[in-house]
């Protein structure tokens, strides 16, 4: 298990980053599933939405507006438990009809305190929902935490791909590795008449992971019923654990583990970045 210098995070024993270049290409939705698929294989997960300004878990989850979490001491409290996982956002902890009007430097150290100071127990995941983009609060995460490992989320768009390579090449300077790319969104197949079209492209994932050396760990079709059962505060993979949908998902988890499994050995990973 890693060592790490927050109290907090001292009982988990792999942290993942679920990050993107491009907002909207589905971090969150993607998080949620493989968190919901990592715990149906029978591991203890959490997960952390870090998007100070657009967190999207909680209402992705179902949690009504008015959530009070417990406290577990005087300094910190219990996360949100739902659908057997774990979670934690800025919005369990505030007016989720205010915007987060923040500087850079405050919404850092707001995610700092949401960091530290909830008790997450023992974990063998916790999922990191990272705000889009490679600012100062990616940084912030990618210096502090010891993070196990990345995933990066795409569409095939070429534009999505080239910040999603911006995300890559951040990783890449905090000695982070990358497990692999999920490509979302990818081919969709017409309710109506079975039509399949290429909406954002195809195959960038997969040119994408060649040049950097690493694997698409899923290919995830732009389907409705994703987004639906998101927008409904189910996620698919507890809506609908046995659909095609849930396979691809807990495919993408079964890849994840095994990439943690070959890649990362017992020691310290020390974080360091200029
Ligand atoms: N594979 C998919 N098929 C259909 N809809 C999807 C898929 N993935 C995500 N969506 C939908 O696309 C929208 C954006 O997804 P999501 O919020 O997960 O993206 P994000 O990258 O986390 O966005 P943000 O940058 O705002 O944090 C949501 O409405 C979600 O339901």
């Amino acid at each position: 298990m890693k060592n790490q210098s927050i109290a907090s995070l001292a009982n988990v024993k792999n942290i993942v980053a679920v990050a993107s270049g491009k907002g909207g290409v589905g971090k969150s939705t993607t998080s949620i599933n493989l968190a919901l698929a990592l715990s149906k294989l029978g591991l203890k997960v959490g997960l952390l939405d870090a998007d100070i300004y657009g967190p999207s878990v909680a209402k992705m989850l179902g949690a009504q507006d008015n959530v009070k979490l417990e406290p577990f001491n005087e300094t910190s409290l219990n996360p949100y438990m739902q659908y057997g996982i774990k979670a934690m956002s800025i919005a369990f902890l505030s007016n989720s009809k205010t915007p987060m009007v923040w500087r850079g430097p405050m919404a850092s150290s707001a995610l700092n305190q949401m960091i530290a100071q909830t008790y997450w127990g023992e974990l063998d995941y916790l999922i990191i929902d990272m705000p889009p983009g490679t600012g100062d609060i990616q940084l912030t995460i990618s210096q502090k935490i010891a993070l196990t490992c990345a995933v990066i989320v795409t569409t095939p768009q070429e534009i999505a791909l080239l910040d999603a390579q911006k995300g890559i090449e951040m990783f890449k300077k905090v000695n982070v590795p990358v497990a692999g790319i999920v490509e979302n969104m990818s081919l969709h197949i017409c309710t109506n008449c079975g039509h399949k079209e290429a909406i954002f492209g195809s195959d960038g994932g997969a040119r994408l992971a060649k040049e950097y050396e690493t694997q698409v760990l899923a290919t995830m079709p732009l389907d409705r019923s994703i987004r639906e059962n998101v927008d409904l505060g189910k996620p698919t993979v507890q809506a609908d654990p046995d659909s095609n949908i849930s396979k691809l998902y807990e495919s993408m988890a079964k890849n994840l583990i095994q990439y943690i499994e070959q890649n990362t050995s017992d020691e310290t990973v020390n974080i360091s970045f200029e």
